[in-house]
């Protein structure tokens, strides 16, 4: 069903030749032209160059990582290639995890510091750098920052809010969550969701624990808080007691798409509260009074309050320890972008594949152009077809194909229904017609097929993805809601069932399979009139070669159409 290239060369058969009439010998033999050499592609430009044109320094100086990086995890508690503690092992070799993938063996050394006097919670004279980092979807990011912020909270006394990781929705909240208690088992670190799942007084009661006292260090009764941008300011604005002064980790997970939400401009909201506010000589803000012991300061807000500063014999200034971690599988690399995000000294680790003797200046040139890397056990198929058709094709593929873990993307939510309600009429069809088709075992079960989208209730959302994840549904047909973060290793093939609109969407969809070192296929049905497009935009990611075209034919389909133009005219 693979495209055939054609080739010219295969239409000249020996017989042609045979028939041609000889041809009359040329007195002397012609000269031969000069060879020309073929234009070269210009070599990509070195570091140095890149620098001369102005890139930012933060990434010409950014680590490219081999995505195929993998570490088994070295034994013992004094560990100089991981930093990770004994405990923390034994913990990963209980869920199964033996090596660490490419992502987790640059990060964690790089945020775990090797000598426990350095794992300071506050470092208000020498704060730590930001780190910003892009890896394939899949590639295990959350345990890249997960590991770390466990390692060094174990440390801590007093529960103070200490990491807050932000992400974009509430199924990636609880996905997180459920990672970081996995991890973090048995160690007394209290964690905490802010999702508008609950109401807002009963968060508020899970978060602080003093709600009526006026604290200048805040109150918390967690150490860790996953949440999302929408709640977080409404807990910012509205909740006493809710401090971000002690902030030792700020994760925003998926960054460039947080970085797109303005929602109340929570960035700048967030960033504002993890910094202490200027003061001159004046002390132009409230100065609180110290109430009790459960009062703590961050040593970087001190001067707020009515003593004399130990820092005040110093020159120099204290600053927060809020070390901010962005991660994507599409990070974004152009620095006016994330100017917002005000990186101290930022970090950058590319986890990326260039090919094949690929060196370090066309590695650079790929990071520059912003083109991002997919799993490499990832296989992809686009299938260009008319729109009517496109029903049809799906239903075709996923017979032929066996499928039976497969996300399906559309483009909205109106359009999730319909394609759910022709599958199962296709389906009653089929099971109509078993008696005369001689089928196998697996095409006659029945295919269970859902809806999901931003239209059902929160609660039934939650219920279909567990009904998935249990392989109770088979096929999840759904809007672009889970096309980001969600990890569910058993799904086997991604159907963008309408074609996405922009390259980072599409690598988000396609990376909810192949995930974690598995194999994965994923199918782009492309109408006729949008192929142009969508070929254009693989191209100018330079991917266009990855996507393998699929034909199915029209007789193919044909025992299918009878079903299907009854449903369509009724
Ligand atoms: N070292 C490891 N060994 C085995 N499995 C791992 C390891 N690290 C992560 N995983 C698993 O890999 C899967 C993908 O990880 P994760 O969800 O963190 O990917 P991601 O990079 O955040 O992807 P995305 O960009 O799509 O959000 C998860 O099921 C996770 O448990």
């Amino acid at each position: 069903m693979q495209d055939a290239v054609p080739n010219d060369d295969e239409a000249h058969t020996d017989q042609d030749i045979s028939v041609d009439p000889p041809r009359p010998k040329s007195p002397s033999p012609l000269a031969t032209l000069p060879r020309f050499p073929l234009p070269s592609i210009p070599n990509a430009p070195s570091k140095t160059e890149l620098a001369l044109l102005g890139l930012d320094k933060a990434l010409i100086d950014a680590d490219l990582i081999d995505p195929g990086i993998l570490l088994p995890i070295p034994p013992g508690d004094v560990d100089p290639v991981t930093h990770l503690g004994e405990r923390m092992k034994r913990r990963l070799a209980d869920l199964g995890i033996a090596e660490l993938f490419a992502v987790q063996t640059v990060l964690l050394p790089f945020l775990i510091p090797s000598k426990p006097l350095e794992r300071a919670l506050y470092s208000p004279f020498c704060p730590p750098r930001d780190v910003c980092v892009s890896a394939p979807t899949g590639s295990g990011k959350t345990l890249a920052y997960a590991l770390p912020i466990i390692e060094l909270l174990t440390t801590r006394v007093v529960t103070r809010l200490r990491a807050l990781i932000v992400l974009p929705t509430r199924d990636l909240v609880i996905q997180v969550r459920e990672t970081f208690e996995a991890l973090a088992k048995g160690r007394g670190i209290q964690i905490g969701t802010a999702t508008g799942q609950h109401s807002f007084a009963h968060e508020q009661s899970q978060l602080v624990a003093d709600l009526s006292t006026d604290l200048v260090g805040g109150s918390s009764r967690v150490d860790i808080l996953i949440c999302t941008p929408g709640r977080l300011m409404d807990h910012l604005n509205g909740t006493p007691n809710f401090s971000l002064q002690h902030l030792r980790f700020l994760v925003i997970d998926e960054a460039d798409r947080l970085l797109a939400q303005s929602f109340q401009d929570w960035l700048a909201q967030v960033l504002a509260a993890s910094r202490p506010p200027k003061v001159d000589g004046q002390q132009n803000v409230n100065l609180k009074t110290l109430h009790s012991s459960s009062d703590a300061v961050a040593p970087a807000f001190s001067h707020l309050l009515p003593y004399p500063d130990v820092s005040t014999f110093y020159t120099e200034r204290k600053e927060a320890s809020c070390q901010k971690l962005l991660f994507s599988a599409t990070l974004t690399r152009d620095p006016g972008r994330i100017a917002a995000l005000d990186l101290r000294n930022p970090k950058y680790f590319i986890v990326q594949g260039s090919g094949k003797g690929a060196d370090e200046s066309s590695g650079m040139m790929d990071l520059v152009m912003e083109k991002f890397t997919m799993p490499s056990t990832l296989t992809e198929h686009m299938v260009v077809c008319e729109a009517s058709q496109k029903p049809l094709i799906f239903y075709h593929l996923v017979l032929t194909h066996s499928v039976v873990n497969a996300l399906v993307f559309t483009k909205s939510a109106e359009s999730t229904t319909r394609l759910v309600q022709l599958f199962n009429f296709l389906e009653q069809a089929r099971h109509g017609a078993a008696d005369h088709v001689q089928s196998s075992a697996t095409l006659n079960a029945n295919i269970i097929v859902r809806a999901y989208s931003s239209d059902l209730p929160a609660g039934e959302r939650k219920t279909i993805l567990e009904q998935f994840k249990a392989q109770e549904i088979q096929i999840l047909v759904c809007s672009d809601l889970i096309s980001r973060g969600i990890d569910i290793s058993h799904v086997s093939h991604v159907v963008s069932y309408d074609v996405p609109v922009d390259m980072r969407k599409y690598v988000h969809r396609v990376g909810r399979t192949a995930r974690a070192g598995r194999k994965g296929d994923a199918w782009s049905l492309v109408e006729e009139q949008e192929a142009r497009y969508f070929k254009n935009m693989l191209k100018e990611a330079a991917h266009l070669e990855n996507v393998k075209r699929l034909r199915v034919g029209e007789k193919e389909l044909n025992s299918l159409l009878p079903h299907y133009q009854v449903k369509i005219i009724f």
